[in-house]
C-alpha cells in the first residue's frame, strides 16, 4: 500500500476540493470522510480517483451485520484503496463487512483494504470511561477492540499514534495502524485530543498517517504538505 501521509479532504463540496487538489502536481493519498461524502455521494470518489490519487473512504460504518455487509458490498464497486467501520460494531458486524468487500469487489480489481476505528482521537480516557462505561485503561480499550478487529480478518485499526506501537506489538507489524491526529509542533489541537507530530508517529510504529487542518488550513498547504512528508519520511 502507497505509505503517503493522508491527506484528508474535510471541504464541504467538489469546487473547494478541487481548487485543493489543483495546487499540487502530484498523485496524491487522500481520505474522502462524512462531510464530502454526504454532499457529493459516489460521484466525488470516481473524480477525484479519475485524477490519479489513491483513496481512503473513511465513512466509519455502524450498524448491523446486514446493513453493513451489504453497503460495503457497493462501496467496493467504487475502487478505493482503503474503507473502514467502527470495532464497537462487534465481529460479527466487521465480518460481515469484510463479506461484503468481497462479494463486490469487480472481477480483476484488488478489493479494497478494510480497518476498523477503535477509540477515535478526540476520545480521552476520561471520557471513555465516563460515557461509554468502559471500566478499562484507553490502551487497553484500544488494543482490546484492535484484537477483536485481527480475529474478524481485517487489515487493521485506526488508532492514535499513543497506542500503535502497542498494537503492532500484540497484533504484528502487518497490522495497519492508521493515525490521525498529526500536529506540527505548537499546532492547534482543534478538537483532537490523542496528537502527535508526523516524526513522532514514524517514531512510535504509525503504518499511515492522516492529516487534515494542519495542511489543509496552512496559508500555503503545498508547503505544508512538503513539510508533513519530510518529517514522516525522514
Ligand atoms: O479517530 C479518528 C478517526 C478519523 N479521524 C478523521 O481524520 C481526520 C483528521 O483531521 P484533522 O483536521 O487532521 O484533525 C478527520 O477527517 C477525521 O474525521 C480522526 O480524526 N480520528
Amino acid at each position: 500500500m502507497n505509505t503517503k501521509p493522508i491527506l484528508a479532504l474535510d471541504f464541504p463540496g467538489e469546487k473547494e476540493v478541487f481548487d485543493f487538489l489543483q495546487q499540487f502536481n502530484e498523485p496524491l493519498f487522500v481520505k474522502i470522510g462524512m462531510e464530502l461524502y454526504m454532499q457529493e455521494g459516489p460521484t466525488i470518489v470516481r473524480k477525484v480517483k479519475d485524477l490519479g490519487h489513491d483513496i481512503f473512504l473513511d465513512l466509519k460504518l455502524h450498524d448491523i451485520p446486514n446493513t453493513v455487509g451489504s453497503a460495503m458490498k457497493g462501496l467496493a464497486k467504487l475502487g478505493v484503496d482503503l474503507v473502514n467501520v467502527h470495532a464497537a460494531g462487534g465481529r460479527p458486524m466487521m465480518e460481515a463487512a469484510l463479506e461484503g468487500l468481497e462479494a463486490g469487489t469487480p472481477a480483476g480489481k484488488e478489493r479494497p483494504a478494510l480497518i476498523a476505528v477503535t477509540q477515535l482521537t478526540s476520545t480521552t480516557e476520561e471520557q471513555m470511561q465516563a460515557e461509554q462505561k468502559i471500566a478499562l485503561s484507553l490502551q487497553e480499550s484500544v488494543l482490546h477492540y484492535a484484537g477483536l478487529t485481527k480475529q474478524a480478518g481485517l487489515q487493521g485499526v485506526v488508532c492514535s499514534v499513543h497506542e500503535a506501537k502497542a498494537i503492532a506489538e500484540v497484533c504484528g507489524d502487518e497490522f495497519l495502524r492508521v493515525t490521525p491526529g498529526i500536529r506540527l509542533a505548537g499546532g492547534d489541537a482543534h478538537d483532537q485530543k490523542r496528537i502527535a507530530t508526523p516524526d513522532g508517529a514514524k517514531r512510535d510504529g504509525s503504518s499511515l498517517i492522516v492529516v487534515g487542518r494542519a495542511v489543509t488550513g496552512a496559508q500555503d498547504p503545498v508547503a505544508a504538505y512538503k513539510i508533513v512528508n519530510e518529517l514522516w519520511e525522514a
